[in-house]
């Protein structure tokens, strides 16, 4: 039991220190508060709030094993080296697909109760 509770420590540890030091996360954290706020002032349906946590979910996962491959990268290539560039490259291409995902959602689900 210690271990499991031990592991969530780590966990949470490891997201205080994503959130601290990577913009890209603090901006994901502020549009997500802002979406939720949104889905209660539109009073979204039940399978829209489904969809807007699948969403948040998806991105804050994809962005904090983004963070976690460039700290990989940064340990085994610290000097330039073309291929640790396109390790990261093709992860932060993950997280705009993911996010690119998340912003239609978003915008399938709010344009049609803005306009
Ligand atoms: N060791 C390296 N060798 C070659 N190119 C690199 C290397 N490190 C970074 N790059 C290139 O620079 C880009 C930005 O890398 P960096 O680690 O600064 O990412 P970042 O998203 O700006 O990170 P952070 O969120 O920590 O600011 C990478 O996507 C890659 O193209």
């Amino acid at each position: 039991m210690r271990k499991f509770f031990n592991g969530f420590k780590f966990a949470l540890s490891g997201l205080m220190f994503a959130s601290k030091t990577q913009l890209n996360i603090k901006v994901q954290l502020f549009a997500a508060v802002i979406v939720v706020v949104a889905g209660f002032l539109f009073n979204i349906s039940f399978s829209e709030w489904l969809a807007i946590t699948i969403c948040i979910g998806c991105v804050l996962a994809a962005e904090l094993l983004n963070t976690s491959i460039e700290a990989l990268v940064d340990l085994v290539s610290p000097e330039f080296n073309p291929k640790a560039g396109l390790v990261k490259d093709i992860a932060a291409a993950a997280v705009l697909i993911v996010a690119l995902m998340a912003l239609t959602v978003a915008l399938i689900i709010f344009v049609p109760k803005i306009f």
